[in-house]
């Protein structure tokens, strides 16, 4: 710990302990919109593999992989990927080998990253790979594991993987208890790992990262450059103040972050968002993110329950929805949305397209226009017509989300970055190049605070711009001439 206090003095940061949250990461200097706080490589990561769908164990690519001949689990798109794993790969594979055919079968990516942290500390102990103040057991010991608030039924499911990763390593030095109390961990600090684009594409264990406690209203973001975890500041931090990253979606409602971070975390937010729980300010938010619109179509109001139970008041003009009206789209939109779910999972996009087109329909009459469940709908349209190359619908979608976005998320938020990536994309794409040029530019002032400056998705997304800015000005002289 001494020593990563150390390592962690020099990059203007200290661990101290509260009493209501544990550990905390702290400034000890000031820290500005985009700069980067800490980055960190992985304890130990696993791709987000399926049998359908396999991705490369170094980089989580998909593209022209090949499976390891000895153990048939693992997939490398090359030998520089195989070479930077091998160490640790080399074990696992004995192991893995090992297992019959069914066996294998359940090898999770779950399973495999707690066999890989065992391997590694393994390895780390009998100094084959080097440790470092970052890169150490210790530090995965010192992670909560909130074992004491597990339900029982988590608690057999722990020990029945605990049993099978016992079965794998095959070692008379490792505790069946610890090792379930490390999925317990991981459960809670793990992170998901994301493209730049934010879709995930494994698991890894950050046990520095994962000092970083949560807030509804954070001050920093954490995004990933492959496999390397990086979290910058998204405002300006004072020095002495506590870096606080979000674990959830936080244009869910309070009552929707609650129950999450609860059921995950297990414990009850008191950021400045949440201590408003049931105050005015927040029974509005909530209505409008997850309640229904007024009946009169101008009219932009949110409804609140009537005291009889009997329907719901537009607090703006007063007018009542019925409450069996009300029912009836539920029920429609929630028959819809199943068969949708079926219809994307099953590959056929045409028909997921009609029933989402439905969905939001029903939404539109039913929701307020600024509902999360409305920009959920329109975000999988979105997906489902990029997909079929329809940009110029596509496009539409992507703009009807932006003004839901700017909403319900904060100036400085990766997805509010990349929604105007994709709708500058677009527009470039049919030709709409001075509307392009804004959504790039709009992109570029968040992402670069985001994402950072220097990466190849940055610099692809500066390029891109550039591009359009010179054929504006060619438009222009062309017109002149
Ligand atoms: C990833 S860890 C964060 C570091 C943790 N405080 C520690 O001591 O290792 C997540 C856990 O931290 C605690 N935590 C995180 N944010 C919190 C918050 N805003 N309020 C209270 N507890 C919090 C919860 O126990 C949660 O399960």
């Amino acid at each position: 710990m001494e020593e990563l206090q150390t390592s962690l003095e020099v990059r203007g940061l200290s661990v101290s302990n509260a009493p209501d949250k544990g550990r905390s990461l702290i400034t000890t200097k000031e820290l500005y919109p985009g700069e980067v706080i800490i980055s960190q490589e992985p304890y130990v990561c696993v791709p987000n593999n399926t049998l359908t769908e396999p991705r490369c164990d170094g980089c989580f690519s998909k593209r022209n992989l090949k499976k390891c001949s000895a153990c048939q689990i693992v997939w490398y798109c090359g030998s520089t990927c195989q070479k930077l794993e091998w160490k640790l790969h080399r074990l696992e594979c004995l192991a893995l080998a090992k297992l019959d055919k069914e066996r294998r079968m359940s090898v999770t990516p779950t399973i495999r990253m707690m066999v890989k942290l065992y391997l590694k500390r393994k390895l780390q102990n009998e100094k084959v790979i080097s440790t470092t103040a970052m890169d150490n057991y210790e530090l995965v010991k010192e992670l909560v594991s909130h074992m004491s608030d597990i339900d029982e039924k988590q608690l057999v499911l722990y020990a029945q993987m605990a049993n099978l990763v016992n079965l794998i390593l095959q070692s008379p030095d490792i505790d069946i208890k610890e090792i379930a109390e490390n999925f317990s961990k991981f459960s809670c600090n793990a992170h998901s790992i994301c493209d730049s684009e934010l879709r995930p594409q494994g698991t890894g264990l950050y046990p520095v990262v994962s000092i970083i406690n949560h807030s509804c209203l954070p001050n920093a973001v954490l995004v990933f450059e492959g496999r390397l975890a990086v979290v910058r500041a998204v405002q300006r931090i004072p020095k002495d103040a506590e870096v606080l990253i979000s674990y959830v979606d936080t244009a869910e409602s309070t009552m929707n972050r609650q129950k999450t971070l609860k059921e995950q975390y297990f414990f009850t937010c008191t950021c400045p968002r949440c201590i408003k729980v049931g105050q005015y300010d927040d029974i509005k938010e909530s209505a409008i993110l997850e309640g229904y619109r007024c009946r009169d179509k101008a009219c932009s109001g949110f409804l609140l329950r009537e005291s009889d139970d009997k329907g719901f008041v537009c607090q703006q003009c007063g007018l009542i929805r019925n409450k069996e009206d009300i029912r009836r789209i539920v029920s429609d939109i929630k028959a819809l949305s199943d068969k949708a779910l079926k219809s994307t999972s099953s590959s056929n996009p045409q028909e997921a397209l009609i029933l989402y087109k439905n969905i939001e329909k029903l939404q539109k009459e039913l929701c307020h226009r600024f509902s999360v469940s409305l920009m959920r709908t329109w975000e999988k349209l979105l997906e489902i017509l990029m997909q079929l190359e329809e940009w110029k619908e596509a496009l539409k979608f992507c703009r009807l989300t932006i003004p839901v976005y700017e909403r319900v998320y904060p100036g400085f938020h990766p997805l509010l970055g990349l929604q105007y990536y994709s709708c500058g994309k677009l527009e470039w794409l049919l030709g709409e190049t001075e509307e392009s040029i804004k959504s790039l530019t709009k992109a570029v002032e968040i992402l670069q605070i985001t994402h950072g400056t220097n990466t190849p998705f940055m610099k692809e997304l500066l390029m891109k711009l550039e591009e359009a800015h010179a054929e504006a000005s060619y438009k222009h002289s062309s017109m002149e001439e």
